[in-house]
């Protein structure tokens, strides 16, 4: 992709340049036992809205991914590529070192525990780093424990990652590179450390070049859209922070995967706690977008200035990515609701679309006033069902991790 005005050429070969250029293989969770820890008492703090009844979120899932390779999507999914990395020695040490914490199990606990995961084999292994282990499931030791006589049985002394199912939060592609997030959130911050796992040591991806880091301030896959060749949109909000953005920023500038980086405000709110809540692409020049954000998001314009970056705006997202993005304007589907209504299928992600190639996207069932107008714009929608996924909040986009998109024919 070469922009002359802008002084920018991609260098890197194509993996994922844009949101909708035809998806060749994606990276999902399929949820298992981890759901089944989520309780009325916990899910607030698990970053879950109801209960999900586990066995349909299994089938529900088997159907979104049956979906995708029914498109010719190869579809990875995350326990099976942890399992097979934690063949490596190396992979299996820093798994065991990261899961167990010191401090809220106490020195003896740990200890135990340690040599416990080192003993056991890696799909079990796999699982324990998954769904977490209560201090009741704990190996019998010898001796005696104030940390296991005063913990309640089914308190946690690894959490479950019921989040895992949102792939798309906790690793990303940009172009040829993959950044690890930085999540904000204390129940999904351990998800970054089996996605580091799997692209340091899986023999699929070890080689694979890096961006940004685990370890900066806090960006979250959910924020970021790749909304053409060179061009990244950045939500800032509850989870992104405005410093996240910058570095995320700097890191795209020096490895010359964007010329342009808008960072967009997005409201500090549940409802919007990503900006692929409220807004995703469906085609190479259109976006579904809640209608009460259509007229009110602002961006931040970033681009590489002698080494450093200039910043200018803020100015109306929809021309500031436009321009970025060498087109007349960014269309934008209207999927003219009542507020009502758009605010129920905003919440139920509506607006979260998976774009399988430009103009085909996965959307929920459920919204169907959104699919409707999607479909009225000439959009093709591949509708799954998300009745229990979705008790999680996140739609088809939160769930996928794009790994190989082919590139965009001009
Ligand atoms: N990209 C997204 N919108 N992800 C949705 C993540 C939902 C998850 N329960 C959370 O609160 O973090």
């Amino acid at each position: 992709m070469i922009r002359p005005e802008l002084g920018w050429e991609l260098v890197s070969e194509a993996h994922v340049q844009s949101e909708v250029g035809p998806l060749r293989t994606v990276l999902l969770h399929r949820p298992g036992t981890e759901l089944k820890r989520l309780t009325p008492r916990n899910s607030d703090q698990l970053l879950f809205d109801a209960i999900p009844w586990v066995d349909r979120a299994q089938e529900e899932h088997d159907a979104f991914a049956e979906v995708l390779r029914s498109r010719g999507v190869e579809v990875l999914l995350l326990r099976e590529l942890l399992t097979e990395t934690l063949c490596d020695a190396r992979a299996r040490a820093a798994a065991v070192l990261s899961s167990v914490d010191e401090l809220r199990v106490g020195t003896d606990i740990a200890d135990t525990l340690r040599s416990h995961l080192s003993s056991v084999d890696q799909s079990t292994l796999a699982e324990i780093l998954i769904a977490g282990m209560t201090f009741e499931e704990l190996p019998a030791a010898e001796g005696q424990s104030l940390v296991r006589r005063m913990h309640h049985p089914h308190d946690f002394a690894i959490d479950p990652l019921p989040n895992l199912l949102f792939t798309r939060d906790s690793s990303m592609w940009v172009g040829d590179r993959v950044a690890i997030a930085a999540l904000a959130m204390p129940a999904r911050r351990r998800e970054s450390a089996l996605t580091d796992l799997v692209y340091a040591y899986h023999p699929r991806f070890s080689r694979s070049a890096r961006a940004y880091g685990a370890h900066s301030a806090p960006v979250e896959g959910g924020d970021v859209l790749l909304l053409a060749p060179g061009v990244v949109a950045i939500g800032v909000g509850e989870r992104t922070t405005p410093a996240g953005a910058e570095s995320f920023a700097r890191s795209m500038f020096a490895d010359n995967l964007a010329h342009t980086v808008l960072a967009v405000p997005i409201e500090q709110r549940r409802a919007s706690m990503h900006l692929d809540t409220v807004c995703t692409m469906v085609d190479r020049d259109a976006v579904v977008m809640y209608p009460a954000v259509q007229h009110s998001l602002q961006a931040y314009t970033m681009r590489p200035l002698d080494g450093e970056f200039a910043v200018s705006g803020p100015t109306p997202f929809l021309t500031a990515a436009a321009e970025a993005m060498g087109i007349d304007h960014l269309r934008v589907i209207d999927t003219g609701l009542d507020p009502v209504t758009a605010e129920r299928e905003q919440w139920e992600d509506g607006n979260n679309t998976l774009a399988v190639a430009p103009g085909v996207v996965v959307a929920y069932e459920r919204n169907a006033e959104t699919n409707a107008r999607l479909e009225d714009a000439g959009i093709e929608v591949l509708r799954i069902s998300g009745s229990e996924l979705g008790s999680g909040r996140g739609g088809p986009r939160c769930m996928s991790c794009p790994i190989v998109r082919a590139a965009l024919s001009r």
